[in-house]
Formats: structure tokens, C-alpha cells, sequence
């Protein structure tokens, strides 16, 4: 699997209308992704890279473009069947985290594994086993006000992992952390490229990241300026 083709995207466009001005916030974008490799889409803010992130991965329709996700059509799919395959084969994790409040950490997991139709003894074996996976074996039953922002980052990649996405995105997953906790962040992703070979798309604005990086994309006014491979990645150094 690893090294095969997991996301190739052709043309992409699309722009928001504000009031009678029209912003084009991707100009006929060309991405691809692979299996087992860590993506890191960089650039200034407002270049476009979240809308990329969105268009790749189910959120929202471009304009104009094709995005083929594992050999399929994605936006040639009706809107349930969007939401489906998102669902069954799309993780993602935030910079705020997005964890429910009232639920403790092994519920986050169950929750997810719960809407991916994953029978309830299943799912709490699942949970408990992705948690520890994640170092937090000690922070089973915690509610988020009680999780440090590192805690609740991997809560949040726990949760993105229990179902075993093989697309993996992640929007400025570490912005909100310290340098240590972002480090374990990057290296979970990084394990989950590796070791599940998931393709996994990480946009980010923080330069320690690249060390991780098998491939860095620089995204500029809605256009890639530039896509370099990185041949040794620095952490096998
Ligand atoms: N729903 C929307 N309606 C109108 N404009 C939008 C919408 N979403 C994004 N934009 C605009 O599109 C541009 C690109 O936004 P996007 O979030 O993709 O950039 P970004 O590179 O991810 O930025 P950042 O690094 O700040 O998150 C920005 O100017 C933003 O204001």
C-alpha cells in the first residue's frame, strides 16, 4: 500500500463571493498524495490551504476540479455518499480540538466508532486500545476540562485513528501546543503514515514540523509555488 496513490486532484478552483466581490481562493490546483507518506502543505495565511484540505477531503464542493480519493470519484458522488466515504475513510484533527465537553476521553472514541457502525464491546476494546496507543492510558475517563491542551490533542488523534482512516488530515494540529506535546503530535502522525500507511496531509505553519515531512507543498494566493520530495527526511538522521 505504502508509496501507492491515495489522492490525486486535478484543477481545483473555487472562490467566495462577498457581497458583489469575488475572491478566488484556489486557481486550478494539481495535488496528489500518497500512501505511508506525511504531506505538509505550508504558506501564509489566507493562501488557501484549508480550502484545499476541504475540497480534498469531502467538506466542500470546488467549483471546478476532480478529486480522485482512493481510486474514486469523489465529487462525481451524491452528497450521502460524500458523507459516507468521509465517514468511513477520512480522519481528521483540529487545532481547537473539537472534543464534546460532556464526554470523558474513552467516549470521544466510542463516539465516532459508534456512527461507523462498530458493534459497542468492539468500540470500548477499540477505544482503550488506541488511547493507550497514544500515551493516555492513564486518562481513560477524563472530561476535557480536565485534559491538558497536549492531552487533548491526542484524544482528538486517538479519535481520528480508532477507525483506521486511510486519508489522514490534520489543519494546524500543534498551533495550539507547546513545542513538546507538539512533537508527540507530529510523530503520531507521522507513526500512522509509517506503520498504517496512511496518507496523511498535515497544513501547518510551524517550520519544526518539516523535519517530519516526507514531502513539503508551499501554497501561495491559491496556487502551489512549490512541491519538493524530501529525499532522507532529517528524522532518520
Ligand atoms: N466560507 C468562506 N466564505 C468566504 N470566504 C472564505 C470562506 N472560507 C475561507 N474564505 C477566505 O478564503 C481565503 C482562504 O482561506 P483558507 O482558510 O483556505 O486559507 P488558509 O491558507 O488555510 O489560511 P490560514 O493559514 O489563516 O488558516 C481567505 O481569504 C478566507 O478569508
Amino acid at each position: 500500500m505504502s508509496g501507492k496513490l491515495a489522492l490525486d486532484a486535478k484543477g481545483l478552483s473555487k472562490s467566495y463571493k462577498i457581497g458583489k466581490l469575488k475572491q478566488s481562493v484556489l486557481k486550478s490546483v494539481d495535488f496528489n498524495a500518497f500512501h505511508g507518506q506525511v504531506t505538509m502543505v505550508m504558506g501564509p495565511s489566507g493562501s488557501g490551504k484549508s480550502t484545499l484540505i476541504a475540497a480534498l477531503s469531502g467538506l466542500m464542493k470546488p467549483d471546478e476540479g476532480e478529486v480522485m480519493a482512493l481510486g474514486e470519484n469523489l465529487w462525481k458522488k451524491n452528497r450521502g455518499k460524500v458523507d459516507k466515504f468521509r465517514l468511513d475513510h477520512c480522519g481528521f484533527i483540529f487545532q481547537g480540538f473539537n472534543l464534546f465537553p460532556a464526554l470523558n476521553a474513552t467516549e470521544q472514541v466510542e463516539q465516532v466508532l459508534k456512527y461507523c457502525k462498530v458493534p459497542k464491546a468492539e468500540a470500548q476494546r477499540r477505544a482503550k486500545a488506541v488511547l493507550e496507543s497514544v500515551g493516555l492510558g492513564h486518562r481513560l475517563k477524563q472530561y476535557p476540562s480536565e485534559l491538558s491542551g497536549g492531552e487533548k490533542q491526542r484524544v482528538a488523534i486517538a479519535r481520528a485513528l480508532s477507525k483506521q482512516p486511510q486519508l489522514l488530515f490534520a489543519d494546524e494540529p500543534t498551533s495550539a501546543l507547546d513545542s513538546v506535546s507538539g512533537q508527540v503530535c507530529i510523530k503520531l502522525l507521522h507513526q500512522a503514515a509509517k506503520e498504517r500507511g496512511a496518507a496523511v496531509i498535515v497544513v501547518t505553519h510551524d517550520p519544526r514540523l518539516e523535519a517530519y515531512a516526507d514531502r513539503v507543498i508551499h501554497m501561495e494566493d491559491g496556487k502551489i509555488l512549490s512541491d519538493t520530495m524530501v529525499a532522507e527526511p532529517p528524522y532518520l538522521a
